[in-house]
Order: C-alpha cells, then sequence, then structure tokens
C-alpha cells in the first residue's frame, strides 16, 4: 500500500527503550499528529523515520520501498525541524532554491519553482529579501517551502510552530493544515499541543512512555479515548470509579440507569467529558452533590462539585445549568452514551 508502514519499530539507548514496538500505517496524502507529553519518544520516532536514528529492530516503508536503512538524503523528504533554521546569510529566495541548486536543477528552473512556492506560502515578491528581515512567522512558512522545494514523498514537522505566539500559531496551524491538503502531500508533525494536533490531523497517534496509546481521528480520540491516559491527556475529563454487579452500576454513590458494562467488569472507570456533566436541581437526578467553586468565563461556566467524596467538573452554557452558589445541593445527571467505561 502506498504511504508510510512502521512495523514493529523499537529503539533503545543502552538499557533505556525510547519507542516500543510501534506499528503504525500513515496512508499517502493523510496528515498525522504524534502527540504527547514531554520524554515519550515522539522526537526518537520522527528521527527514525528521517533516518537521523536507526531503530534497534523493526522496519520502515515508503510506498512498498523498505527505507529502515536508507540514509535520510536517499528517503524522498521534506523536513522543517527545529535544528534545521534558515541559512541566514542567504535571501529567502536562495534558502528556498537551495536543495534545488545541489541537485544541478537549471536557474530558469529554479526560479520558477520560488515563484510558485512564494505564491504558495502567501510571500509573493519576497525572493530577494534577506531572512533577517522577516517576522517569526514568515520565516517558518520559509523553512516549509524550502522543505517543499523538491516536491518530496513525505513532510516531516517537528514542533515546527512552537517559537511562535498564540495567535500566529493557531493562524500557521490552519494554513499549514491548508497547504498539505492542497498538495496532498503525506505529512508528520511531532507537537505536544493538543489543540495543535486536533486542528491539523487526520489520525492523532497519542504517545506515552514509547508507545502508542491510541491512533485515531481527532473526534475519536476526543468521545472515544482508549484509556484513561488518552482520557486525560486530551482536553478535560471527569474519571470516576464504577461498580458494577446484578443490581446495576454504582456511580459516585447512586445507580446509574441504563449505564451497561461491556465485558461483565466488575468495577473500573468511567470518562465523562466536563460538558456531557448535566446539573439539575436537587432531585432531579439520581447523583446529588455540594457545589465547590463556580468560575465563569462568560461564555461558558464551570461548576465544581463535591459527590461522594470525588470532585467533578461540569462545563455548562450560562442558560443551561441551574442558578446555584458554592455550598448549595445540585443534582448530577450523566447520559449512558457520554460516558466512556474504562479498565481502572
Ligand atoms: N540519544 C539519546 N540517548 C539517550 N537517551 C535518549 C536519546 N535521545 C532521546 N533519549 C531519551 O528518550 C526519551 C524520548 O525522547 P524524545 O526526544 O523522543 O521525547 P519527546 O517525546 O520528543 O519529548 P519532547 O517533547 O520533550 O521533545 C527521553 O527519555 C530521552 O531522554
Amino acid at each position: 500500500m502506498s504511504g508510510l508502514t512502521l512495523q514493529n519499530v523499537t529503539k533503545e539507548f543502552g538499557t533505556f527503550t525510547a519507542v516500543r514496538n510501534v506499528e503504525l500505517t500513515v496512508p499517502h496524502g493523510t496528515f498525522v499528529c504524534l502527540l504527547g507529553p514531554s520524554g515519550c519518544g515522539k522526537t526518537t520516532l520522527m528521527r527514525m523515520v528521517a533516518g537521523l536514528d536507526l531503530p534497534t529492530s523493526g522496519s520502515i516503508r515508503l510506498d512498498d520501498r523498505d527505507i529502515t536503512n536508507v540514509p535520510t538524503h536517499k528517503r524522498d523528504l521534506g523536513m522543517v525541524f527545529q535544528s534545521l533554521a534558515l541559512f541566514p546569510h542567504l535571501t529567502v529566495g536562495e534558502n528556498i532554491a537551495y536543495s534545488l541548486r545541489i541537485r544541478g536543477v537549471g536557474k530558469a528552473e529554479q526560479k520558477k519553482r520560488v515563484d510558485e512556492l512564494l505564491a504558495m506560502i502567501h510571500l509573493t515578491g519576497y525572493a530577494d529579501r534577506p531572512v533577517a528581515k522577516l517576522s517569526g512567522g514568515q520565516r517558518q512558512r520559509v523553512a516549509i517551502a524550502r522543505a517543499l522545494a523538491i516536491s518530496p514523498k513525505l513532510f516531516l514537522l517537528d514542533e515546527p510552530l512552537s517559537a511562535l505566539d498564540a495567535k500566529l500559531r493557531e493562524a500557521m496551524q490552519v494554513e499549514l493544515r491548508q497547504l498539505q491538503q492542497r498538495l496532498g502531500i503525506t505529512t508528520i508533525v511531532v507537537t505536544h499541543d493538543q489543540r495543535e494536533a486536533m486542528t491539523m490531523a487526520d489520525t492523532v497517534v497519542v504517545m506515552n512512555g514509547g508507545e502508542i496509546r491510541q491512533a485515531a481521528p481527532p473526534v475519536e480520540i476526543y468521545r472515544r479515548p482508549a484509556d484513561t491516559f488518552v482520557a486525560d491527556f486530551i482536553g478535560m475529563t471527569n474519571l470516576i470509579d464504577f461498580k458494577a454487579d446484578g443490581a446495576g452500576t454504582q456511580v459516585l454513590g447512586a445507580s446509574v440507569p441504563g449505564l451497561v458494562i461491556p465485558n461483565g467488569l466488575p468495577s473500573g472507570i468511567i470518562s465523562v467529558r466536563p460538558e456531557d456533566v448535566h446539573l439539575t436541581a436537587p432531585g432531579n437526578a439520581p447523583i446529588t452533590g455540594t457545589v465547590t467553586f463556580v468560575r465563569d468565563l462568560g461564555g461558558t461556566i464551570e461548576t465544581f462539585v463535591e459527590a461522594a467524596g470525588k470532585q467533578i467538573v461540569a462545563v455548562s452554557m450560562p442558560n443551561a445549568r441551574p442558578d446555584v452558589a458554592v455550598g448549595q445541593s445540585v443534582g448530577i445527571a450523566l447520559n449512558p452514551d457520554d460516558c466512556v467505561v474504562l479498565k481502572a
């Protein structure tokens, strides 16, 4: 199949395993984000795809060619890594044309390609500017254009936007995604920013401790997390113990009607997103709690409630919640469809 395939890829540094038994398929033309906390192995995995590190075991294929041991410059890659800064003494155009020049592409063809790429990154007319005179966002776009100049088969970016301020970063996420879709180029981005991953990716790969915990489309990662790590790492959630027996499923000291526990699990954890915790007048819902804190953010209100000794957070639209203050009782209603049942 065309695209990138990692089979059972492991990387050890001495006795430490940085990446463990990774199986991953990135179909041609898709956008994958590797996401996870610091030290989870994202960069190490990316470096193996780039050929900057060799796996201790396992194989990497690109479009039916085994590239596990192929050197970086023969892999047909475009790379934007933090360590690969622009050449400061060259102009924008010379930076973008760099890899074309060393491949012996003619001057006229170089200019044509540079103009195409500048148009693509919305910097038409900037070819002769020194890169020192560009803003951070413009520099990042030039780095992207430089990496794409050779029309690579695979586009790899490691924290490409992390140096930019929040607003520019959000705008560039949308730009990068649109560019990727227009070109149809298979792309892998390393990030520790979940919002960035959710914005850009077809598939978010959540890693922890060198392993893939879940690889799925953003909505699925959010709505159907595979385990408590993913549930907790992506967005806010409530992780609540449950006990199940013949009499029903007990959550926060009450029975939740209709909550069916698969595989006869006697106990475990349910993950419920704060927007799925519905507050009502006490007595109108099976679970009762006491309000401990209210954070009114204008557009939404976060209400912290203690129920059966556990702190729960509910996020509501201002009109969709009873007017409760700290110290008051409140009912908590959970829809079984919003409860993701997980092993403890
Ligand atoms: N060359 C090396 N020698 C020894 N250990 C290494 C080496 N490179 C990485 N590691 C270790 O492997 C683990 C994974 O590192 P990696 O850089 O892949 O993490 P990361 O998820 O990219 O983290 P960050 O978001 O902080 O960049 C870390 O514990 C790191 O210390």
